[in-house]
């Protein structure tokens, strides 16, 4: 196992009281994988990843990669967020806010030169480089970011929600690219999302968490062509099966967390939370 996370737990001392983002979390990523995870909005989709990035200390369990407990942010692991606005420095051009990791990785100059053309030829950005992040639009901005991620020659890509603030349009071209730089590169990736469609489309598993505080209500694997391609797999009857199945699944994740106090089978601290 590459990545495994194991009991993990999360409580935030809040002002008025501690909350419990995420109760008990155990699940693996092999090497190459590419997983998706849902669940329905406040599960603590967040919180697992920056745990998971070491930018946040559990309050129980642990995560570990290549068998080493994660305390801080590990070699070798990427992290793609959503606010691609405020992730890129605006001061920088292109080519240095893709090099920066690089930099400080320690990376010889001309290595560090090829890596980043490479990455933003990967990404289709190949004539970006001089170019201010301000002056390009959401989609090119998440795009340089991504080729920041590669360019970094990750063996874990994590990605929290990298496609919710761009059109529909430049996210199924986005969604395409994680595929091809997957197939590509061999990453093992990690991708979150509360968009069922594209957990689904994108994933060889989904993860499907249960709402807070949080548990894996299901992890389903995808038993569609490797090939995938916007029209043909979303057309495909097998996606709108496993969509729908996905969907059910946060509904019912949903409601459990609204209606299920009077649930002898549900934990007693999320009855309470529910009374509360
Ligand atoms: N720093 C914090 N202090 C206190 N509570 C927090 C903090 N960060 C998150 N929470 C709470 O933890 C729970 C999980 O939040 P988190 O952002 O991880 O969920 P999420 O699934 O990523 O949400 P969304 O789907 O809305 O993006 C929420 O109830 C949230 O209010």
């Amino acid at each position: 196992m590459l990545l495994d996370v194991r009991g993990l737990k999360k409580v935030y001392e809040g002002r008025q009281r501690p909350v419990e983002a995420v109760r008990d979390l155990t699940f693996g990523l092999d090497v190459g994988d590419l997983v998706c995870l849902v669940g329905p909005s406040g599960c603590g989709k967040t919180t697992l990843l920056r745990c998971m990035a070491g930018l946040l200390t559990p309050t129980a369990g642990e995560v570990r990669l290549r068998d080493r407990p994660v305390t801080g942010p590990p070699p070798g692991m990427a992290v793609v967020f959503q606010e691609y606005g405020r992730s890129l420095f605006p001061w920088m051009n292109v080519r240095d806010n893709v090099a920066l990791p690089l930099r400080n990785k320690g990376v010889a100059r001309k290595p560090r030169q090829d890596l980043v053309a490479e990455a933003l030829a990967a990404v289709g950005l190949a004539d970006a480089h001089h170019a201010y992040p301000w002056q390009l639009s959401g989609g090119m901005q998440q795009r340089v970011a991504i080729a920041r991620a590669v360019a970094y020659q990750p063996d874990v890509l994590l990605m929290d929600e990298p496609f919710a603030a761009v059109d529909a349009q430049t996210r199924a071209d986005l969604e395409d690219l994680i595929r091809d730089l997957w197939r590509k590169l061999g990453v093992t990736i990690l991708f979150v999302t509360h968009d069922i469609d594209e957990a689904v489309y994108l994933g060889q598993r989904v993860i499907i968490l249960s709402s807070s505080p949080t548990v894996v209500r299901e992890v389903l694997d995808v038993d569609l062509p490797d090939q995938r391609d916007q029209l043909t797999t979303r057309s495909d009857s097998r996606f709108t099966e496993l969509r729908s199945h996905v969907y059910a699944q946060i509904q019912a994740a949903k409601r459990e967390s609204t209606v299920g106090s009077h649930d002898a089978a549900r934990p007693a601290g999320l009855a309470k939370q529910v009374l509360q």
